[in-house]
């Protein structure tokens, strides 16, 4: 049997970052960004009043309580000011440019609020509520480099600096495929035989976690060549597709049966529990990286995990191959199968304690929903008694 080990390199040699496009701004969301972003001007670019008062001459108001006439009203996108001479305040708001002359802001709480004239009842030192131009980005500043992810306060600095457009590895897109004659929708009434259909579900959800775009392409049954169809028809908005079931020893197996005569797709066994049978490869003249996944729903969500998430990442432009596993100390005892290392159900608790949960089962989505962790048991260890201390991944 293959290792995890070996199963991850071979899928990281394949799948190559997807290449940068100019994306328009609101597409940016959880792209990569794949150049230096600099500010064309200083940021804030004008001095300017970080509160709503009166902009003055700090030293006209050392004495205070003091009245001085207000001779302007400044609001934030003014433009014609007047200059604040001696003995004078203008009202100011937020945001708004300081006038020349002026050389604090006394916020409107510490006055009368006059229009005409403003009694002002305690002093202020010179800068007091000034934000200075420069102060947040200077003029050529580096704001976000390349290998960013942008997020919401990535986007911002972006609009922030005047860009409409920026070059970004995008989300990348997958489509996600299960397989099952036996599979219904949820929200129908079942059958004898079936059960409503769930992996796609997660997968999708795992993929949107995972900073790429997943688009369910439903269920299809058991025939290979209604697979094919489908795959044929997704191949072209795809740059991942992902399939769940039919990969393992029965006689329906749609997946294995469709993609094994093309022979860039490979069915093997990784040393590992769940999800020991797993499909790897491309399709196309793009290559398009698949992920064959099986249909037990907690070995399609561990594979996920363990395969899917590292590639989307290289496909991101990110590295970070390694899931980081924290230690923690069992409070159950768990058995694991000689030569595949186990990815165990658990809830990790905030005092370090990590307690598996009832239902190691791969069909058992429930206990799985109930987890927050997976514990590794490695492949030469079959027994773990209570207490004992084990590597966990967050899930
Ligand atoms: N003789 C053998 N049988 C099996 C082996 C084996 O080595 N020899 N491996 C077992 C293991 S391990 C796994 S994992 C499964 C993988 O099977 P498939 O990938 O072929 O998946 P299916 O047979 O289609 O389904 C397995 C199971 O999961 C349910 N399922 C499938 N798709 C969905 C879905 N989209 N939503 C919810 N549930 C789904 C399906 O009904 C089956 O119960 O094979 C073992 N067998
Ligand atoms: O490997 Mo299967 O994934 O145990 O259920």
């Amino acid at each position: 049997m293959k290792s995890v080990e070996e199963h991850l390199a071979e899928i990281l040699a394949t799948v190559r970052p997807l290449a940068p496009l100019e994306l328009e701004l609101e597409q940016t969301l959880g792209a990569t960004l794949a150049e230096e972003v600099t500010s064309p001007v200083p940021l804030p670019p004008f001095d300017n009043s970080a509160m709503d008062g009166y902009a003055v001459r700090a030293e006209d108001v050392a004495q205070a309580p003091v009245r001085l006439p207000v001779i302007d009203d400044v609001a934030a996108g003014s433009v014609e000011l007047r200059a604040v001479g001696p003995g004078h305040a203008v009202r100011i708001m937020t945001g708004a440019p300081l006038p020349v002359g002026a050389d604090a802001v006394v916020p409107v709480e510490w006055t009368d609020g006059g229009t005409a004239s403003v009694l002002i009842d305690r002093p202020v030192e010179a800068g007091n509520a000034i934000r200075r131009a420069g102060e947040d980005v200077q003029s050529g500043e580096v704001v976000l480099k390349p290998g960013t992810v942008i997020g919401p306060a990535q986007l911002g600095i972006i609009a922030g600096v005047g860009r409409r457009r920026v070059w970004a590895r995008p989300r990348p897109r997958v489509v996600v495929i299960s397989t099952g004659a036996e599979l219904v929708e949820p929200g129908t009434s079942l059958l004898p035989g079936q059960i409503w259909e769930s992996n796609s579900y997660t997968l999708a959800a795992a993929v949107r976690e995972a900073g790429a775009d997943g688009f369910r392409a439903g269920s299809v049954g058991d025939d290979p060549a209604v697979l094919l169809d489908q795959l044929d028809t997704h191949l072209v908005r795809a740059d991942a597709l992902i399939t769940s079931g039919g990969v393992s020893m029965g006689a329906y197996e749609p997946v294995k049966q469709a993609l094994s005569p093309l022979g860039t797709v490979q069915f093997e066994k990784v040393a590992m529990q769940p999800g020991m049978p797993q499909g790897f490869g491309v399709l196309g003249e793009d290559r398009v990286p698949i992920f064959a996944l099986p249909g037990n729903p907690v070995s399609s969500f561990v594979s996920f995990l363990l395969f899917v998430r590292p590639a989307l990442n290289k496909m991101r432009g990110l590295s970070g191959d390694v899931l980081e596993t924290v230690t923690a100390q069992v409070t159950g005892t768990l058995r694991s199968p000689a030569g595949r290392r186990s990815f165990l159900r658990g809830v990790l608790a905030a005092d370090g304690t990590v307690s598996p949960v009832h239902g190691q089962g791969s069909h058992q989505l429930a206990a799985l929903a109930m987890a927050n962790a997976l514990i590794v048991v490695p492949e030469d260890v079959t027994e773990v008694a209570e207490g004992a201390s084990v590597e966990v991944i967050r899930i």
